[in-house]
């Protein structure tokens, strides 16, 4: 007896292991298009993943991660494909497994037992979840508990998951380090470094307009953060929600990205319910720096987040957003719709800075730069600007100054 899933769907899991375990592209991709789930695993919970991992099928495995399986199931043995294949050997498909989140244990390195964490206060509320400081193993660290919404949706829970082992491999001096999560217990929460110095909104609401030197500093922390997660292998990792609040100062001073890669679970798309979670939530801030394509459900790519910075680049210049009375969703109706762009008011912008703006919002994703290209061009601002305070300097009269400081 085939048990509950019936003797049909028995044999066409039969099927996808033989063909996974044979290298069999032709018997994959025919199982698959007839419409079998490619996680799809038999009672020893082995999946097509396992088998062409096992035996060192490459080309198998590429199309079967095509197919956007579960990368760490779990075996009755524990083991998952990466585990079976560094067992084996298989260099190659070690090495393809980890560039798509691939860990040996079924515990995987970056979960945290709630019992290590110890929460203090809170310090915010987003889409996604709550806020608190919390202590981890000695350290301060921030702890975001996932709200119920995402929480209660086994497909975000899922997907949220297999992002995870992705977060885990991120390091760069512009992106807030993930530290760890708690998956395998209820609520789920995620730990990354805290930063006490706040978030470039509250900068802004408390600084006012910015000067040039650091509007144009904050702008190049920004988008090499930007450039380093465009730049991951194989996918790019497409923030989806870059907006002032998301974007957080270090001790020294500079900017760090944050809440990246966790935009698709969010968002104006509707969910399966029909209902838009950033009004369920009450945030509605995120409108302000959405591309057009993006309020207009088309398709889209990581250049949305180039719109995002040019917004975000103007607001710092401007001190603040041009429209601030206007309800953020009219902002992006009038954005996708007529066109409508922040206007430059100020004299502040170095030279080149309101070209490279009106290129990062243009209606059309391809006419964007990237940002390898805005760091090149922020750079040379930012040596003009140093070179200009060079000249200012030299302008005040010697009599005024004692070793290179003026005396007024
Ligand atoms: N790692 C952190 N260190 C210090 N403060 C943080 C950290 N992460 C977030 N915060 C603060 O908590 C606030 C809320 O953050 P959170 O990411 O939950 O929401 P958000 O960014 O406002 O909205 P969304 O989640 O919808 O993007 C932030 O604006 C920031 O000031």
């Amino acid at each position: 007896m085939a048990g509950a899933r019936g003797a049909q769907e028995e044999e066409e899991i039969g099927k996808l292991l033989l063909s996974a375990s044979q290298g069999d592209l032709a018997g994959l991709e025919t199982i698959l298009q007839g419409g079998l789930a490619v996680d799809s695993a038999d009672y020893d919970g082995r999946t097509a993943l396992h088998l062409a991992a096992s035996e060192g099928h490459v080309p198998a495995l590429k199309l079967l991660l095509k197919h956007k399986p579960n990368v760490n199931p779990v075996d009755r043995k524990g083991d998952t494909p990466l585990a079976n294949a560094v067992e084996y050997g298989h260099t190659e498909i070690c090495k393809i497994l980890r560039e798509h989140g691939g860990v040996v244990s079924s515990v995987p390195d970056y979960e945290i037992p709630i019992s290590e964490l110890e929460f203090k206060r809170p310090i915010g509320k987003g889409a996604f979840g709550e806020i608190c400081v919390a202590k981890w193993r000695g350290t301060t660290v921030a702890a975001k508990t996932i709200l119920a919404p995402l929480a209660n949706n086994p497909q975000i829970v899922k997907e949220f998951i297999g992002e995870l082992a992705m977060l885990a491999q991120l390091s760069h001096p512009n992106v807030v380090q993930f530290l760890g999560a708690v998956t395998k217990t209820h609520p789920l929460v995620m730990v990354t470094e805290y930063l006490p110095k706040g978030d470039l909104y509250a900068h802004m609401e408390k600084s006012g307009r910015l000067e040039a030197g650091t509007a144009v500093q904050f702008a190049l922390d920004i988008a090499r953060g930007m450039n380093y997660l465009h730049q991951h292998k194989p996918e790019a990792v497409v923030h989806r929600d870059l907006k002032p609040r998301n974007l957080l100062e270090n001790e020294a001073g500079h900017l760090k990205v944050a809440d990246f890669g966790l935009g698709k679970f969010i968002g104006p798309v509707t969910t399966d319910g029909g209902a838009d979670l950033y009004e369920m939530t009450g945030e509605t801030g995120s409108y302000r720096y959405m591309a057009p394509e993006v309020f207009l459900h088309k398709h889209y790519n990581e250049t949305v987040d180039i719109f995002s910075f040019g917004i975000i680049v103007q607001e710092m210049f401007e001190g603040g957003p041009a429209s601030r009375f206007q309800y953020p969703k009219e902002i992006a109706i009038a954005r996708a719709k007529e066109g409508q762009r922040p206007p430059f008011t100020v004299n502040s912008y170095p030279k080149g800075m309101k070209q490279l703006l009106k290129e990062c919002w243009d209606h059309n994703p391809e006419k964007r730069p990237t940002f390898a290209n805005i760091i090149t061009r922020l750079e040379e601002m930012q040596s003009a600007i140093g070179t200009q305070k060079h000249h200012s300097t030299d302008a005040v009269p010697s009599s005024n100054r004692t070793h290179g400081c003026s005396v007024l």
